[in-house]
């Protein structure tokens, strides 16, 4: 089943002749457990992309669907609830809350939406991290990979559909990140998840079941896939 899907979608910035057109007729499936890269230079439409898969911004024409669902027309509150329900964002800025210690920022998102945390698959989650000694640190006290690894717990305890990563290794060493990307494709192998990820680095690339090239708002490869050919 396609968990993420896009029609002729569409993004341009500015007017006349200030128009960018970020992205210019995107068709796009990911099939539920896939893990797809999307690579392209600078300016191509990566993070344009991620947002609307996201429901962090609205298109200008062209649909997204998650789930079959059109979340293209779903007002801001709607996006609000659903964004929270079904995706999990790991960013470059690991933005997490300076003055919560690890655990807290990793179960924040499931208490700030009135859920129940699972301790148990948070705690699963927490361990295959390798942040069990770490849950009452504060991030201020981590190293950078700590904090990636951190903000990924965040963005799997909540168990989204759907994460998606803009640059999620961006600021660790070669080895941190591959680390931290084995991490992130193990665990959303384990519990079924969908990753969508941006990045600039072609080893890491590598790593995923697909790899999706964007050019000029437009996809323009895409390579690999046979294990949900
Ligand atoms: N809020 C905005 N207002 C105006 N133009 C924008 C806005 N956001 C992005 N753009 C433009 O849209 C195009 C695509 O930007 P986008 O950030 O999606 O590219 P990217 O591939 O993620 O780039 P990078 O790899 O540098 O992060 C660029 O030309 C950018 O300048």
């Amino acid at each position: 089943m396609k968990v993420l899907r896009t029609e002729n979608l569409k993004k341009y910035y500015g007017r006349e002749e200030n128009q960018v057109r970020a992205l210019d007729g995107v068709d796009l499936e990911v099939e539920r457990g896939e893990f797809v890269a999307i690579v392209g230079t600078s300016g191509s439409g990566k993070s344009t992309l991620l947002h609307m898969l996201g429901g962090l911004d609205y298109p200008t024409s062209g649909n997204v669907f998650v789930d079959d669902k059109d979340i293209s027309g779903l007002k801001e509150d709607a996006l609000c609830v659903f964004r929270r329900r079904k995706i999990g964002f790991v960013f470059q800025s690991y933005n997490l809350v300076p003055v919560l210690n690890v655990y807290e920022n990793i179960v924040m998102p499931i208490e700030l939406d009135g859920s129940t945390v699972d301790k148990v698959y948070v705690e699963q989650v927490i361990r295959m991290l390798g942040l069990e000694e770490r849950i009452y640190s504060l991030p201020g006290q981590l190293s950078g990979g700590q904090q990636q690894r951190v903000a990924i717990a965040r963005a799997l305890a909540s168990k989204p559909a759907i994460i998606l990563a803009d640059e999620p290794t961006g600021n660790l060493d070669s080895a941190t990140s591959q680390d931290v990307l084995s991490l992130l494709k193990v665990s959303s192998e384990r519990f079924g998840q969908t990753i969508v990820m941006i990045t600039h680095n072609e080893e890491i690339a590598q790593l995923a079941d697909r790899i999706i090239r964007i050019e000029d708002g437009k996809i323009k490869g895409s390579k690999g896939g046979e294990r949900h050919a």
